[in-house]
């Protein structure tokens, strides 16, 4: 496996080109399997994810083509499967989002459990308690779901009692097609859930109020294709901000999406940082200076992202005064904490909270991390960390940052990637 060396880096100077964001990426390619014609995608990510993603509605039948480097065609009219393996779900979490397409469409769907993953054990009830109430019967076997319908998914109201992003999204997909109206109410609000009712509608489908938490579907007979580009990915850009802020630098975001990083530019603005934004660009200069400190709280959008928690608690353990970061979402996304550590950070784990007492130096040493975003926040201490860090084990990297070490470097980081 293809591992990150990074050596001690100068303060980040330069621009960089923002791509789709792999979270609404996966909903929206999925959503070509309600379709009756073939979809166009732009703006696509090149990320081992949509690999996955594209492998998986392959395997269910449908005719991918990639005509450019960010434009794929899936035409997933005709399907001779309607069963996503374990081999492909163990790999990529959201490919539980094709249950309730399939459901919709073709009235039958057997989908692996994704089970637990390092973050915590991310149930999936949400899902098939909302399919149920639109009069799908499900059962699981042999850790399989299989859900099957007589006739068309039904319109419900649907109050769930979590806010889940992809429960959301499997539902906001099943009721396009179902008879009669959905409401979803307490509906999660992240901007992926709007490109994602964004990309139903140019398909024909009738998704309002996305981006409030109370969304309304009613369904249409059928969906057609579209062309539809991806929203900009506001983690990724978020990583590169806070990259340029702990290594004290300026860089400028471009093919962002400024409206989506509220929460995280508010938090890097009380960092020290100058943050400016355009349209579709945003700027940071830390003028030299070293971060101060944040607390935050991880929330569902439009509160402080907790894709962002790592990155932030890399941030905490170099900046000024004391800080406190407490994760809400998943019940264990700190192991990069202990990683972190063993690179000189002071960071103390106080229940679901990370407490940094004032400015560590890090020293560069072997890490490793079991998640994306941990992973990146491994990646940003490098760059300040004295001597060298080597990021093993970068499979989970590649899930969610596209060409993460040709993007550092043209800012100027000394990076280089080398194959096991
Ligand atoms: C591909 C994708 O878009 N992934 C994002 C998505 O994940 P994902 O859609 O899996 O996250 P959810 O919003 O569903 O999870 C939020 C919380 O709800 C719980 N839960 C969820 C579903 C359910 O049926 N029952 C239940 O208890 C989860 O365990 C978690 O504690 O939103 C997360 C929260 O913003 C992000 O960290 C992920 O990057
Ligand atoms: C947790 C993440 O992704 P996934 O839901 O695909 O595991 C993430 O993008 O940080």
């Amino acid at each position: 496996m293809d591992k990150l060396l990074i050596k001690k880096s100068p303060p980040l100077k330069g621009t960089v080109k923002i791509s789709g964001a792999k979270n609404a990426a996966l909903p929206v390619l999925i959503s070509s399997l309600l379709a009756d014609s073939a979809c166009t995608f732009t703006n696509v990510p090149n990320l081992r994810d949509i690999k996955t993603t594209l492998l998986l509605l392959k395997d269910l039948g449908a005719t991918t083509n990639q005509t450019a480097s960010d434009t794929v065609e899936i035409d997933a009219c005709k399907l001779d499967s309607v069963t996503a393996s374990y081999e492909l779900v163990r790999t990529m979490r959201a490919s539980i989002l094709v249950l309730g397409p399939l459901l919709a469409k073709h009235g039958r769907a057997n989908v692996s459990l994704p089970g637990g993953c390092a973050i915590g054990a991310r149930p999936v009830n949400l899902h098939l308690n909302g399919l149920e109430k639109m009069g799908a019967k499900i059962d699981v076997e042999e850790g399989y779901i299989r859900a099957s319908v007589n006739g068309r998914l039904k319109g419900a109201r649907i109050f769930m009692d979590m806010v889940s992003v992809g429960a959301t999204e499997n539902l906001m997909m099943a009721a396009s097609l179902a008879e009669g109206t959905t409401v979803i109410e307490n509906a999660a609000r992240e901007p992926e859930i709007v490109d994602l009712a964004n990309c139903l509608n140019a398909m024909g489908a009738k998704v309002s109020g996305a981006g409030t938490d109370n969304v309304t579907i009613v369904g249409v007979e059928s969906l057609q294709g579209c062309q539809y580009s991806i929203l900009p990915d506001r983690i990724e850009t978020g990583t590169f901000l806070v990259a340029a802020a702990l290594s004290r630098g300026s860089i400028r975001c471009e093919n962002a999406a400024p409206h989506t990083l509220d929460a995280v530019l508010s938090k890097l603005e009380q960092c020290g940082a100058s943050v400016t934004v355009g349209e579709d660009w945003i700027e940071l200069d830390m003028h030299g200076k070293q971060p101060k400190a944040v607390s935050l709280k991880t929330m569902p959008h439009p509160g402080f992202p907790t894709d962002m928690q790592a990155q932030f608690v890399t941030l905490n353990a170099v900046a000024q005064g004391s800080g406190v970061i407490t994760e809400t979402i998943f019940e264990n996304r700190f192991m990069h904490v202990p990683e972190l550590q063993r690179m000189g950070a002071h960071i103390d784990l106080e229940g679901n909270s990370a407490v940094t007492p004032g400015s560590s130096s890090l020293r560069g040493a072997q890490v490793m991390a079991t998640d994306l975003r941990a992973s990146a926040s491994l990646v940003i201490a490098g760059l300040i960390a004295e001597g060298q860090t080597t990021v093993n084990r970068i499979y989970h990297l590649d899930r969610g940052y596209e060409n993460i070490e040709a993007k550092l470097s043209n800012l100027g980081a000394n990076i280089e990637r080398v194959a096991e």
